[in-house]
């Protein structure tokens, strides 16, 4: 068995009586806690049978009282050398195309001007076969050892495997809740195998924090190397400029937003006000403020953290391999994300291919990604046969965080679905508005973005495309309360021309206890058994 050997140090650091340095050390004060796995040199065997000194795990040593957890990865790291490495190339580069940039570098576009994709040492890694990834990324669920105990960076060695631990910047972000939508599954959808990954449910409520972790880490390193970034910029309908304020504030980075005013929720806008990044309101769009950051970044030191840059898809990609990793590495048939600057339905394609080309799993899901019919550009293409993309002005959306309409990664996304063979979907306000409301009246609470992926799933489910023992996965990009408004006013029905079909308004009553009874008697003389 390929990782025999990370499987006894794992049972040895559970059972004392296999562990010579606990029994060494348990009666002194240097041990605090029972001891831990921490990186070291072991063997293995690779994929080609042989056995291989690797850097990646596991002994079992005690901690010192003294040592917080980055001190004690320090204290523990491996002297062996690194095999693993990774570097910009141009995304989907021409065959026989030899461009290629350190990830060191400050650089976000090829030399044509077009994407740029981090590309991992894939023999490197292939020298361990899929039963040794599994295994390894299993031992690190569930533990605070540093920088494991995030979903990102237990997955280092495909992340960013060069970058010293201790230039991490974490919130052990990851490792999110994949929830078994099982009473909206089957009261709405007549499906028995539908599950939600609540990517939102997070250190800033979003799945940003995925890539936000990897590119404030880079750029910690950066500066530590004196490179040119005096502080680190984005565009953001919300989400990114909170995540990425949270991230440069854990590590003293200066951090500067663009907003579009008066179309982020309150909660996202003050999100970075309290993380005090410098806030930016500007009185244009999503598309407007996308193009004046890329605009300012290539003019000041201010390193670029959108999503055009493709460190940030690295950390964003751990997710797709975590809902492989729940389902204990088994391949759902469906999974729905939601889109608008697009580079998360690249980072799900990359993850998922990832584990197939490294024998983890053996074939990748179809993915759909759905998008508001309000901000659709990636939809109009897709039902043009992918003839010609034509970036639009998007309109107003509830779904606001992809309230955009010239989408940074449109070719990764394309690349990506055809790749899987997938769709693309369109949600109305009114639909993703009632899908909202549906999913949260079964106990879920989640944002308008992932009640568009969930239209998407009503669509294809009624078309028949979507069977209903298939095994679906949506993906819930952020967390309910950053939206509390939008539900707000669907609740109270003050949303223009919109019917709000599963409204939920609160009822007011006299203080009066007659009052009350009426009202009760006749709540639950509307309500059955089991509804
Ligand atoms: C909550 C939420 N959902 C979905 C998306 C879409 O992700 P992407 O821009 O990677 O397509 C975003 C940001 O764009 C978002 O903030
Ligand atoms: N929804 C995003 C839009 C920008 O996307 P990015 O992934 O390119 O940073 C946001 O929250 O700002």
């Amino acid at each position: 068995m390929a990782s025999s050997s990370l499987f006894n140090a794992s049972v040895s650091s559970l059972n004392p009586k296999h562990d010579p340095i606990r029994r060494r050390h348990h009666s002194t004060a240097l041990l605090r806690h029972r001891p831990v796995v921490v990186s070291c040199t072991s063997s293995a065997k690779t994929a080609d049978g042989n056995n291989n000194t690797t850097p990646i795990e596991t002994v079992v040593k005690p901690r010192r009282t003294e040592d917080n957890i980055r001190d004690e990865a320090r204290r523990h790291r491996s002297t062996a050398v690194n095999p693993f490495s990774a570097r910009y190339v141009p995304f989907n580069a021409a065959p026989g195309s030899t461009e290629h940039y350190s990830l060191d570098e400050i650089v976000y576009r090829s030399r044509s001007g077009g994407l740029l994709d981090v590309e991992h040492d894939m023999e490197a890694l292939k020298r361990f076969d899929g039963a040794y990834w599994r295994d390894l990324f299993d031992s690190r669920v569930g533990k605070s050892t540093w920088p494991y105990g995030s979903g990102v960076w237990s997955k280092k060695e495909w992340v960013l495997p060069e970058i010293d631990d201790d230039d991490i910047v974490s919130a052990f972000e990851g490792n999110s809740n994949l929830f078994w939508a099982e009473r909206f599954g089957k009261k709405f959808l007549g499906m028995n195998d539908l599950w939600v990954k609540h990517c939102g449910i997070s250190h800033t409520g979003s799945f940003k924090d995925l890539g936000m972790t990897v590119l404030v880490s880079q750029v910690n390193r950066l500066r530590k190397m004196e490179r040119p970034v005096v502080g680190v910029g984005c565009a953001s309908t919300g989400d990114t400029s909170a995540a990425l304020s949270a991230y440069c504030a854990a590590a003293g980075i200066p951090s500067i937003v663009f907003l579009p005013a008066n179309k982020i929720s309150m909660a996202q806008l003050v999100q970075p006000i309290a993380n005090g990044a410098f806030v930016l309101s500007i009185d244009t769009d999503f598309d407007g403020c996308m193009k004046l950051i890329r605009e300012i970044t290539s003019e000041l030191p201010i390193y670029l953290a959108n999503s055009l840059n493709s460190l940030r898809l690295e950390g964003q990609k751990t997710a797709a391999i975590e809902i492989l990793q729940q389902f204990d590495w088994q391949v759902p048939d469906w999974v729905i994300v939601p889109g608008g600057n697009l580079g998360n339905i690249y980072a799900f394609y990359k993850g998922f291919k990832m584990c197939q080309e490294l024998g983890l799993v053996d074939r990748i899901p179809r993915m759909v990604c759905a998008q508001a019919a309000n901000a659709n550009p990636l939809y109009l293409h897709y039902k043009s046969g992918w003839k010609d993309f034509k970036p639009m002005t998007a309109s107003t959306t509830f779904a606001s965080a992809i309230q955009i309409g010239d989408p940074v990664s449109i070719d990764r996304a394309v690349y990506a679905l055809k790749k899987c063979n997938g769709i693309v979907e369109e949600a109305t306000e009114e639909e993703l508005m009632d899908a909202m409301a549906q999913a949260d009246s079964t106990g879920m609470f989640i944002c308008p973005h992932t009640g568009v992926a969930l239209t998407a799933l009503f669509k294809l489910r009624n078309q028949g495309v979507i069977a209903p023992t298939d095994r679906t996965v949506v993906v819930s990009t952020a967390h309910g309360l950053k939206f509390t408004q939008s539900k707000i006013d669907y609740h109270s029905k003050a949303i223009p021309d919109m019917a709000c079909r599963f409204s939920n308004p609160p009822v007011e009553v006299k203080a009066d206890f007659g009052a009350v009874m009426d009202v009760l008697k006749s709540y639950l003389g509307s309500q059955t058994l089991r509804s």
